[in-house]
């Protein structure tokens, strides 16, 4: 059985950069990796990353946004992360579950408890073994987001400094509370020593 693995952590912190890095410093170890994403990552739920991620702010309330984060978890974890697993294979998704419980719950409000519902409903449950919180001041992470973005944000990540303020507070109250399963990883500085802290924080499980 292979590893699963999640990055989290706010618009910019360098995720998508660091999950490449990643995937490749385990693959020159001879771990066989398999990179992912959320929303996404497979065929039903990319369809669903469309209708959340485009059209205007009002097109979902809370609360249906919350439902297709959840549907598409369940095809994800279902078509993709499940069988990858179960081939050998280490898992890495840039998001997964604690994501939809810093925006959708954290950040837009709903209740943690009910997001939590949705997941075992959904995916049974299931969580990462480790999961790796990209942190950084919020100045810099927007500095970031914003010059890879150039003003085209989409509709979650468009949404306002306050609104990001409460996803990243809502992470780290999260990776507080489980300590075996979350390591927060600084983001800040050149990239190589990013990905070096994120290989020892995965140490523990490395072959
Ligand atoms: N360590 C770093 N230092 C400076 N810029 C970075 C660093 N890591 C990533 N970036 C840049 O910051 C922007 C956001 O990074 P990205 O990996 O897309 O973040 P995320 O996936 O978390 O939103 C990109 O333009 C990326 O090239
Ligand atoms: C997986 C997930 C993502 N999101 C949001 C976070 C991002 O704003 C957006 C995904 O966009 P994406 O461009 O993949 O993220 P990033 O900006 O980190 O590169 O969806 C949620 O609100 N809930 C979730 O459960």
């Amino acid at each position: 059985m292979g590893r699963f693995i999640s990055l989290e952590g706010g618009e910019g912190v360098g995720k998508s950069t660091q999950i490449a890095a990643l995937a490749e410093a385990l693959r020159a170890r001879g771990v066989d990796v398999l990179v992912t994403r959320e929303p996404g990552g497979s065929e039903g739920a990319e369809a669903i990353r469309r209708l959340l991620l485009e059209g205007d702010a009002g097109r979902w309330g809370p609360r249906a946004e919350a439902l297709l984060f959840a549907a598409a978890r369940s095809d994800h974890l279902e078509k993709t992360i499940l069988p990858a697993l179960a081939d050998g294979k280490w898992v890495l998704s840039d998001r997964f579950i604690d994501s939809s419980r810093a925006y959708q719950a954290g950040a837009s409000g709903l209740a943690d408890a009910d997001i939590l519902t949705l997941h075992r409903i959904g995916s049974a449950g299931r969580l990462p073994d480790r999961t790796l919180l990209l942190t950084l001041p919020e100045a810099v992470a927007a500095e970031r987001a914003a010059a890879r973005d150039r003003g085209g944000a989409d509709r979650i990540g468009g949404r306002d400094a306050i609104y990001h303020a409460r996803v990243a507070q809502a992470f780290a109250h999260h990776a507080d509370e489980d300590p075996h399963r979350f390591r927060v990883v600084d983001a800040s500085g050149i990239a190589d020593h990013v990905t070096i802290r994120l290989l020892d924080a995965l140490a523990d499980l490395l072959p």
